[in-house]
């Protein structure tokens, strides 16, 4: 096994790096900078050496010892100072330690895994931690990060086995007089679990907008004001805005943290029938956006013009409220006015959407789950039949358990490593 390394603090100036080592020479290596033994386990001021004898840098050597280290393999960290200068200098002197290479991206989490430090879903959940943005998002990770979609999968998978090895028992006893009869329990144990499954798959989808945003879309007629209102949302100039009706014409984006939600805003083309081509595409746009998007604005006095359809939840305002007579139900985008009305009715559509999903966050998830699921529906069929069909029932008992090994990364999981690393960056 090689001994590996990389930079795993940000690049870049800063008042301390952190250079990461992970294998079985990585205690020597960075005794080797030191010049002196290092504890198996430990902490220690040192000065680093390279190997002409002239000084690299002042120092924090943190030793760890295997299996009790994130890779499970030795590992030691290096705090130095963070200057490009310097953390070159030091990876430079650790290339030239024989046996010691720079890692891949993700290839101390993946060492984790193949040593059983965490398993597939804790991996994704490190991923997700170090993309978090949000405070939702932060949590969301962390929930994962500490195991407990795994937990679950667990628990599932000893559920099904217990179900499974009551069937095969009966199996066992097919010639003599069966013992008891166990369909009842194995009922029992595996709606359980498909209750839990269900649960958890329909609340991938509201997962995933927390991992990755929801979309909120701003739609009306032109000149509404819609994207005065996306920038007054913004507090920046993202939209360009003109007294020319149909200014906007592609979908401007603005990511934007909306008390603790990742949310994104849309600013489309104002809808309307019209001879010009290009804005035209940018009205087919609008309307294929705004509808899928998990929220629209409706800035406008009758929704029912724009051709979009008002689902519950949606939001109406009514445009340019400092030139209404009666400002009920407003917002200006100009003045401000209803602004801060809107981002709580926002988030408060938002939270409300949020609040029903469960731990599984991923498609990968919700794929596994529904095919665990499946099998378990079949096994509950064939159950009806008796005893004579329960070696069937007991193979799709399998099949369930190997989907649930498969969520965690136990089995067949090989393929869909090197995309799971690809997106961990460097030194992680
Ligand atoms: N008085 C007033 N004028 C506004 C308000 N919002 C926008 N305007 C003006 O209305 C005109 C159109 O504003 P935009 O933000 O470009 O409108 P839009 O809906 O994005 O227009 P399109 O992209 O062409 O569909 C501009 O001249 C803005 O200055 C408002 O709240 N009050
Ligand atoms: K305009
Ligand atoms: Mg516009």
């Amino acid at each position: 096994m090689d001994t590996i390394f990389a930079l795993a603090s940000a690049q870049g100036k800063a008042g301390v790096a952190v250079i990461r080592l992970s294998g079985p020479l990585a205690h020597s290596a960075a005794a080797n900078l030191t010049g002196s033994p290092l504890p198996p386990r430990g902490m220690r001021v040192r000065s680093l050496h390279a190997s002409d004898g002239s000084r690299l840098d002042d120092g924090l050597v943190l030793t760890f010892q295997g299996p009790a280290s994130f890779t499970g393999e030795d590992v030691a960290e290096l705090q130095i100072h963070g200057s490009t200068a310097t953390v070159n200098a030091v990876m430079r002197c650790l290339s030239d330690i024989n046996g010691l290479r720079l890692a891949e991206p993700g290839e101390f989490t993946r060492r984790a895994l193949e040593n059983g430090k965490m398993d597939l879903t804790q991996v994704e959940g490190l991923a997700d931690l170090i993309d978090s943005e949000t405070e939702a998002q932060r949590k969301q990770a962390q929930t994962i990060l500490a195991g407990e979609l795994g937990g679950l999968a667990e628990r599932w998978r000893r559920d099904l086995i217990r179900a499974a090895s009551l069937l095969e028992a009966v199996i066992d006893f097919a010639d003599e007089e069966v013992p008891t009869d166990v369909s009842p329990e194995v009922r029992t144990l595996v709606s359980g679990v498909m209750h839990d499954l269900q649960r958890e798959a329909e609340g991938v989808k509201i997962a995933e907008r927390i991992r990755t945003g929801f979309e909120v879309a701003i739609v009306g007629l032109p000149n509404a004001g819609k994207s005065t209102l996306l920038n007054a949302l913004a507090g920046r100039e993202a939209a360009i805005t003109s007294e020319y009706a149909g200014t906007t014409r592609d979908v401007i984006e603005v990511r934007m943290d909306l008390s603790g939600l990742p949310v994104t805003l849309l600013d489309t083309a104002g809808l309307r029938e019209t001879e010009d081509h290009v804005e035209n595409l940018g009205i087919k746009l609008a309307r294929k956006r705004a509808e899928a998007a998990d929220l629209r604005v409706f800035l406008t006095e009758n929704p029912a013009e724009l051709g979009v359809a008002m689902i519950e939840g949606d939001i109406q305002v009514l445009p340019k409220s400092d030139l209404r007579e009666d400002d009920e139900g407003g917002i200006s985008g100009k003045t401000g006015q209803g602004i801060d009305q809107l981002i709580s009715h926002i988030s408060r559509t938002l939270s409300a959407k949020s609040t029903s999903h469960g731990i599984a966050t991923r498609e990968r998830h919700r794929v596994a789950l529904n095919d665990a699921n499946s099998a378990l529906a079949d096994a509950m069929t064939v159950l009806e039949s008796g005893p004579d069909l329960y070696d069937i029932a007991a193979e799709e008992l399998r099949t369930a358990i190997r989907a649930l090994e498969a969520l965690v990364g136990r089995i067949g999981v090989e393929d869909l490593l090197d995309e799971i690393f690809a997106s961990f960056c460097l030194g992680k």
